[in-house]
């Protein structure tokens, strides 16, 4: 099996951050392991208190992983601070970690700034190019490009500027605009668009993780880059059209639908 790697958030509701991502990884076949960045106390309804883990015990994770273990693959989220992007930005280049998918979280669905607005640039400059791909929604491609994103063809622009600053490949979401979730793949090269109908639901917590995460898992597995992410695309659009009613708030998406409904798990069948 191969083992993968998510350097992020603790969600408290299981919905977002290192649970989506270790749930994401179980579903696809890969040993999943972490690096806690911050601890958050958070539902369904909002973030209501953040612990960010200190620089050191940030590094002791990573070299306990790094020192002992093959990584296949890392997926980075939320890091809150400066000091906590310098610190895997080291981690990750003196061990050589390759297939790094960073998804640059900034602000959760519920409007709370898990990056501190201050360490927005330091994302940019120490982990973006670190990146294999990274995973924008389009209010944090308006914050790294300085655009105003409403079209496709906005987001299109918004994917030169990004690849510009350093990372191989740059997914730009579309679960922010109107009418159809479109995500586009940008190489450098060419647009791949990846269209879903926008399913009606208000259970979208833990979408960009649990889409970062499937797309590190396949690359970990061998996927090329486009194969990862159509892949991860299929998965989160079962994963939200299943998503759970938990909470009386912005619900998680179903991690293992598929695998559920095969083996005989569902009440529904
Ligand atoms: N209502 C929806 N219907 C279908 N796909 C969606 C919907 N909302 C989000 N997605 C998809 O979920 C993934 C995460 O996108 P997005 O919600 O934009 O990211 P984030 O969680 O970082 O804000 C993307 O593949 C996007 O297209
Ligand atoms: C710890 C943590 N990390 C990330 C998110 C973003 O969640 P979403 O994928 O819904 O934008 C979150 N709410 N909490």
């Amino acid at each position: 099996m191969k083992n993968v790697l998510t350097i992020a958030g603790s969600d408290s509701s299981g919905g977002a951050g290192i649970q989506a991502d270790l749930k994401a990884f179980a579903a696809h076949g890969v040993f999943g392991m972490s690096v806690i960045t911050a601890v958050t106390a958070q539902n369904t309804q909002g973030v209501f208190a953040v612990q960010d883990i200190t620089p050191e015990v940030i590094a002791k994770q990573i070299e306990a992983i790094f020192e002992d273990i093959d990584v296949a693959a890392v997926k980075i989220g939320m890091v809150s601070q400066i000091e906590t992007a310098v610190t895997i930005a080291e981690g990750l280049k003196k061990y050589n970690a390759k297939k790094i998918v960073v998804d640059p979280v900034m602000v959760s669905k519920s409007g709370f700034h898990l990056l501190n607005p201050a360490a927005e640039a330091t994302l940019v400059r120490e982990l973006l190019p670190l990146a294999t791909i990274l995973t924008p929604n389009i209010p944090e491609a308006e914050v790294i490009t300085g655009r105003t994103i409403v079209t496709l063809s906005d987001m299109e622009d918004a994917a030169r500027d990004i690849l510009a600053l350093g990372c191989k490949n740059v997914l730009m979401k579309g679960g922010h605009l109107e009418g159809d979730s479109t995500d586009i793949l940008f190489d450098g090269d060419n647009f791949t668009y990846f269209p879903s109908p926008r399913i009606a639901t208000k259970n979208t917590h833990g979408t960009g993780c649990t889409l970062s995460s499937a797309i590190a898992a396949s690359l970990g597995r061998g996927m090329s880059v486009a194969e990862a992410v159509a892949a991860a695309k299929e998965y989160i659009t079962v994963a939200i059209e299943h998503a759970l009613t938990i909470g009386r708030g912005v619900g998680p998406t179903h991690h293992f639908y598929s695998l559920y409904k095969k083996a005989g798990m569902l009440a529904d069948g």
